[in-house]
């Protein structure tokens, strides 16, 4: 029982083709549902931490909670820097103990984004931890930047191979048409099954990263505009084309919409069902296991790693 860096959990789920879920992480309730799955699978986790939540919970708090996780159910878990978006947060976030790190500079040019990436794995290599890189841009809200559908672009193969090639970079983020957020698809959801297939051809044994992973089940959806929400329209990426990529050498698959979705509907309810109850242990109780049993169903039947621990 320890806080691991992702490379050996990455190099397991390649070889048995099933991918390592990456949960969102906010406050006590979502890391307490989000672990006590991974403890009733036997499944490996990851716990990431972005900028707004750093910012709503204060890094200090996350890292004890996250401590605290660790040393309650006795599993390895990845606390992880999501989206850093320069040298500074990384170098804070593996200073403060973080044993993973997200540079994303996919805003930037291809040289630019590896020379950034090439400086946060240098500072990181030292230490331990293991550092995630972005490649492409994905559409959807990420940390308040909204990126139109028509601002997205696609991960380039070859530019992909140079940049692993030349930043020495763990795992990298691709975009095949995933993105952030409840929003995904306007039309039928796809994803560019081809293109991830090249990619993971041409970096064999690599890992490979899907953010915006979220598939927005219908069943939340309804529960939350039953409740009182509004929420329509709302679309995800269905689970057989996450689990078809968890096969084709993605390693790690981003969720945190769904949590939002789960822990809200169930707060919605109870809510509605007991307007006379104030006593947040009582509607954040029946939330946390919300998350639970979803985050259960990812790792069971979606994303491969139940047992896998
Ligand atoms: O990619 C994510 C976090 O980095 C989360 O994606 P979703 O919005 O699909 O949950
Ligand atoms: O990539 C975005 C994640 O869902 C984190 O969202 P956040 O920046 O609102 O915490
Ligand atoms: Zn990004
Ligand atoms: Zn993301």
């Amino acid at each position: 029982m320890a806080l691991v860096n992702s490379n050996e959990m990455f190099k397991k789920a390649y070889e048995g083709g099933y991918a390592v879920g990456a949960f969102n992480v906010n406050n006590m309730e979502i890391i307490q549902g989000i672990v006590a799955a991974a403890r009733q699978e036997n499944a490996p986790v990851i716990l990431q931490v972005s900028a707004g939540a750093r910012k709503y919970a204060s890094p200090i708090y996350l890292k004890k909670l996250v401590e605290a996780a660790i040393e309650e159910t006795g599993l390895d878990i990845v606390l992880h820097l999501d989206h850093g978006e320069d040298f500074e947060i990384c170098k804070a976030c593996i200073d403060d103990g973080f044993s993973s790190v997200m540079i994303d500079g996919s805003r930037f040019s291809l040289d630019e984004n590896i020379a950034l990436t090439k400086r946060v794995v240098d500072y990181a290599r030292d230490r331990g931890v293991s550092v995630e890189a972005e490649l492409g841009k994905l559409a959807g809200i990420e940390d308040a930047v909204n990126v139109s559908a028509k601002d997205a672009t696609y991960t380039d193969p070859d530019e992909a191979v140079e940049f692993v090639e030349r930043t020495g970079v763990d795992s990298l983020a691709i975009a095949i048409g995933t993105s952030h957020g409840a929003y995904k698809f306007s039309g039928d959801p796809s994803l560019d099954f081809a293109r991830l297939e090249t990619i993971s051809s041409k970096l064999k044994g690599f890992p490979l990263v899907l953010h915006g992973s979220s598939s927005v089940p219908q069943e939340f959806i309804d529960l939350n505009n039953k409740y009182g929400g509004k929420i329509p329209g709302a679309q995800g990426v269905p689970e057989h084309m996450l689990n078809r990529a968890s096969k084709m050498g993605v390693c790690k698959i981003n969720i945190d919409t769904d949590l939002r979705l789960a822990m809200t509907a169930s707060i919605r309810r109870t809510f509605t069902e007991n307007p006379g109850e104030f006593d947040p242990r009582k509607y954040l109780s029946p939330a946390r296991d919300a998350i639970r049993d979803m985050v259960a169903h990812k790792m069971k039947n979606v994303l491969g790693c139940s047992g896998k621990k």
